[in-house]
């Protein structure tokens, strides 16, 4: 044969399929290669002994025409006069013709491109460090660099390999650079110029494939490049920004373009992004609060739903990130945008952020997306999170200089042990508290301002900006706000040294949410609530039987249960949105009362975990004294002792009325982990207290005397603490530890006004007063027992059906114009909740999920207390078809997704 024959392709295609057989790449079954010569295509047949082909049976077909589709006629210049068929890869070899300008396209069902697909379960085959440089990028480009990282596309396998033309397709237009595309369990497509190129390009891949699969067997990692230095990562961007040059806004940036711009990431956010980019699949985030929306926009593209109680969206557009809120105050113009966007090929937004979604999650959930949920529960990296000293004060002194001289000696008391001003925040329930305690505490020299929505935004604005800013004492500047809950949405200031709570704030998510916004940096930081204060408009006989905390209580009870009487429910079996504020606030009061429990316990019991808090080993891994109920155990006791009813008893006779109040029921919450409280006490009612003494009224102002049994604490210093701890991590050893102060005394008489509380809506302040409305004492007295579900909720039962509230009842009432934040992070709780215990779910049990459950829940329990912060990311363009999806998902993973679709669409009321 002349040198012009042997490289005939007619007489190659039967020679390079004998050696591809060898190789085990070809078989009867399947694989082939074809070769394109100018304007003609050489393909083998289909389904025969790919080893004795023969040249007479290659068909030869023209090129260019339009792409040959199995359901077209296709033309031919030459068939075999046998009855043979064309290979079945013939419209896939014609994707490299059409798409990379290839001369040859060769595919194996080599058992190591096969396992790689196995072992990389996303959309993408990865590897660096090895020998790539025999790759092209594109397949028929320049040859790769050693320091590359090579990036092989996957997709999913289908009956016939004709109908994978499409998918290929997409995935070589999406992935420019890749000179080949994997197929799931069944093999790969390379190609290049040349059938010679085409061929070492398969040698290389197969060699990568199998080392690829060895080295992932051996569990040694197979891409050591830095991720935001990986190159193929760069020319992707660039090939992305050419794509979507004319849809992009450059006004906006992605993280690589943040990271350079010096932008920390911290390891659980490598963790995540890690696993976003690694496996390329959509990824669902359970995350502390305050990690960090990066990893979201690593890739660089696709849509992250961000489902949290928090909206940082101004925060995050200074920092350049386009992201949009998706809320109650969001008008249809606005909505539309965002759903035109979304629909998108290529959309601009980023993250969206929504504590409920209604139409675009209905849709992404029921027709576009059903992400694969990978389970990887981290332990939260306890370099990222701060340590946090909590405590509870009972002051005795009530009357509101004496409170707030107290609060100023706490925090000149900490920058004196600090030996330098900090960045602090005191919450306060009213607008009017904020403005005189900023006021008194400016008069006595500290950088105070306050911040709630009675101040104009330029104002707001600019003490947020000093704030920010702030924290070192300097002439001029905010060291700390006095704020409603209005301050912390969207702040993320990362030395913020103590939180403190005026009031008893009105809900557990509220409190845990705010002591959050401090110790971002991993420093020692403080929260203190001070309890038992409020006596405002307080009635007297309520004081009289009940102990101090409980009064406070009770008009935070108030304000919570009837801050929208309107969205009772509406198809709904489960308790009110009410119900579940009271509940939260009952567990917060429980928090505040129960002094034998480490608090960091309490609230990890509060949001789901199960802890043996009489453990000390237990104990000593949640708090390691980082609280004052374990380390100060018995002063803190003695403190709480007012707390209890007996020597809570105001010795006051109440005014005599003639009318008198019918028996007061008050709300048992039957927690699982709950000590008992003041609260269970069903006897203690109200007996034989008048109605207007119940009543109350505004700016009333009342007098009471010491309780008898109160006892005052002198303010000392304590030692420095050795093991400074924030949940749900042990703050590392060695770390510099800080001293915690103890309390100043108390004076002992209440002088206390009334206040309309900021960050209620305006229906309460009428609810509460408007004719027709209950008064806010009968309010108060109407209170009933918890139904039985409200109570399983409480106590973290699982196997009680979860339900979620009707937040659309919110969104479509014309008369609710803002969805609160109590209800808000009541519901978020709850999906939280829900989340949190698919792994517990027995119906879902399986080896793979008990593995899993035991790795991330018995060897972590950490995980379990994952703080309320949920980031649903969906990277819209990687969609996967349902049915595909559930081919390949185990059952667990479709029973977890169904779990997970039901809440999103009582969430949605779908
Ligand atoms: C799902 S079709 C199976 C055939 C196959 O995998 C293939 O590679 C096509 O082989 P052919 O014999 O038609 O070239
Ligand atoms: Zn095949």
């Amino acid at each position: 044969m002349t040198e012009t024959q042997l490289h005939q392709p007619a007489n190659l295609i039967p020679e390079l399929c004998q050696s591809f057989y060898r190789l085990g790449w070809v078989t009867g079954t399947g694989g082939g290669i074809c070769i394109r010569q100018g304007d003609k295509v050489y393909i083998a047949p289909s389904g025969v002994q790919k080893e004795r082909i023969k040249p007479e049976h290659i068909f030869v077909l023209p090129y260019p025409q339009s792409s040959p589709s199995p359901h077209t006629d296709r033309v031919f210049l030459r068939r075999p006069p046998l009855n043979l068929k064309e290979s079945a890869c013939t419209p896939l070899f014609w994707n490299s013709f059409d798409l990379r300008n290839a001369g040859s396209c060769i595919h194996t069902h080599s058992q190591h491109a096969v396992m790689a697909t196995l072992l990389w379960k996303g959309p993408v085959f990865t590897i660096s460090h090895q020998m790539i440089k025999g790759v092209r990028i594109g397949g028929t480009g320049a040859a790769l660099s050693y320091l590359d990282t090579l990036v092989i596309p996957i997709i999913e396998n289908t009956p016939f390999e004709e109908d994978l033309r499409d998918s290929m397709a997409e995935a070589m237009t999406k992935y420019p650079d890749a000179a080949g595309v994997l197929v799931r369990r069944h093999g790969v497509y390379v190609w290049g110029t040349d059938w010679e190129k085409a061929k070492t390009q398969t040698e290389c891949l197969d060699y990568l494939f199998e080392i690829g699969v060895k080295m992932q067997l051996a569990g040694l990692p197979t891409v050591l490049n830095p991720i935001e230095t990986t190159a193929h990562l760069t020319r992707l961007n660039e090939c992305f920004e050419t794509t979507m040059a004319h849809q992009r806004d450059d006004s906006f940036h992605d993280g690589y373009e943040l990271l350079s711009k010096g932008t920390m990431i911290s390891p659980n956010q490598q963790r995540a992004e890690e696993i976003i980019l690694d496996t390329g699949q959509d990824v669902f985030v359970l995350a502390p609060t305050g990690m960090g929306k990066l990893p979201a926009i690593m890739a660089k593209t696709g849509v992250t739903l961000v489902i949290s109680p928090l909206c940082e969206v101004e925060n995050l557009r200074r920092k350049g990130v386009n992201v949009v809120a998706w809320t109650a105050e969001t008008d249809k113009d606005e909505r539309q945008e965002i759903e035109q966007d979304l629909k998108s090929r290529w959309p601009r937004i980023r993250l969206l952020y929504s504590a409920w979604i209604r139409s675009i999650a209905r849709e992404i959930l029921d027709n576009r997306l059903h992400p694969n949920i990978r389970r990887d529960v981290q332990k939260p990296q306890p370099e990222s999170i701060g340590p946090l000293y909590l405590r509870v004060r009972y002051p005795v002194n009530l009357e509101s200089n004496a409170r707030m001289q107290d609060i100023f000696d706490y925090i000149t008391l900490l920058y004196q042990r600090r030996n330098r001003a900090s960045s602090g925040i005191v919450y306060c329930r009213a607008k009017v508290t904020c403005d005189a305690l900023a006021s008194f505490l400016r008069g006595k020299g500290l950088n105070a301002k306050p911040y709630h929505r009675g101040i104009s935004a330029g104002i707001l604005r600019q003490t947020l900006r000093s704030w920010s800013a702030g924290g070192l004492g300097e002439p001029g500047g905010v060291d700390l706000v006095v704020a409603t809950v209005a301050f912390g949405l969207g702040i993320d200031k990362a030395d913020v040294r103590y939180i403190i709570h005026y009031d008893l704030p009105a809900s557990f998510e509220g409190y845990y949410q705010e002591t959050g916004r401090a110790g971002r940096d991993g420093q020692v930081t403080r929260a203190l609530v001070l309890i038992g204060a409020s006596l405002t408009d307080c009635p007297i006989q309520a004081i009289k039987v009940y102990p101090l905390l409980l009064e406070d209580a009770a008009r935070v009870r108030e304000l919570v249960s009837t801050s929208n009487p309107n969205r009772l429910q509406d198809g709904f079996d489960g308790p009110s949105p009410t119900q579940r504020a009271t509940s939260s606030l009952d567990e917060l009061i429980q928090y505040a009362e129960n002094v034998t429990t480490c608090r960091h316990i309490t609230i990890c019991q509060y949001f789901g975990e199960i802890v043996d808090s009489n453990d000390p080993e237990v104990v000593e891994a949640y708090c390691n004294d980082m609280c004052d109920a374990c380390k100060y155990p018995q002063k803190t006791q003695a403190r709480a002792k007012v707390l209890t009813p007996h020597s809570a008893i105001i010795q006051r006779e109440p005014p005599k009325t003639a009318q008198s109040i019918p028996e007061k029921k008050v709300p048992i919450i039957s927690g699982q982990n709950r000590q008992p409280s003041v609260l269970d006490d069903n006897k203690r009612g109200y007996p034989g207290d008048s109605d207007n003494a119940l009543r109350g009224h505004k700016k009333a102002k009342i007098s009471v005397a010491r309780p008898l049994t109160q006892e005052t604490m002198p303010f000392q210093s304590e030692k420095r603490l050795s093991k400074p701890f924030k949940p749900p991590t042990k703050m590392p050893k060695g770390r510099e530890p800080e001293i915690v102060e103890d309390e100043p005394s108390v004076d002992d008489v209440v002088t206390t006004t009334r206040e309309v509380p900021d960050g209620y809506s305006e229906s309460l302040a009428n609810s509460s007063t408007s004719p027709g409305n209950p008064e806010p004492s009968q309010v108060r007295l109407q209170i009933d027992a918890l139904s039985q579900q409200q109570r399983a909720e409480s106590s973290g039962d699982t196997t009680v059906p979860l339900e979620l509230p009707g937040f659309q009842v919110q969104l479509e009432n014309p008369t609710s114009s803002k969805v609160q934040l109590t209800p808000r992070m009541a519901a978020f709780t709850k999906l939280w909740r829900g989340l949190s215990s698919l792994d517990l779910d027995k119906s879902i049990e399986s080896a793979h999920c008990k593995k899993l459950r035991n790795n991330a829940y018995t060897a972590s329990p950490e995980s379990a207390s994952l703080m309320p912060y949920l980031c649903l990311v969906l990277q819209k363009d990687i969609i996967i078809k349902q049915t595909e999806w559930l081919k390949q998902s185990t059952t667990w993973l479709k029973d977890i997704w169904a779990q997970i679709q039901g809440w999103m669409k009582i969430l949605l009321k779908t």
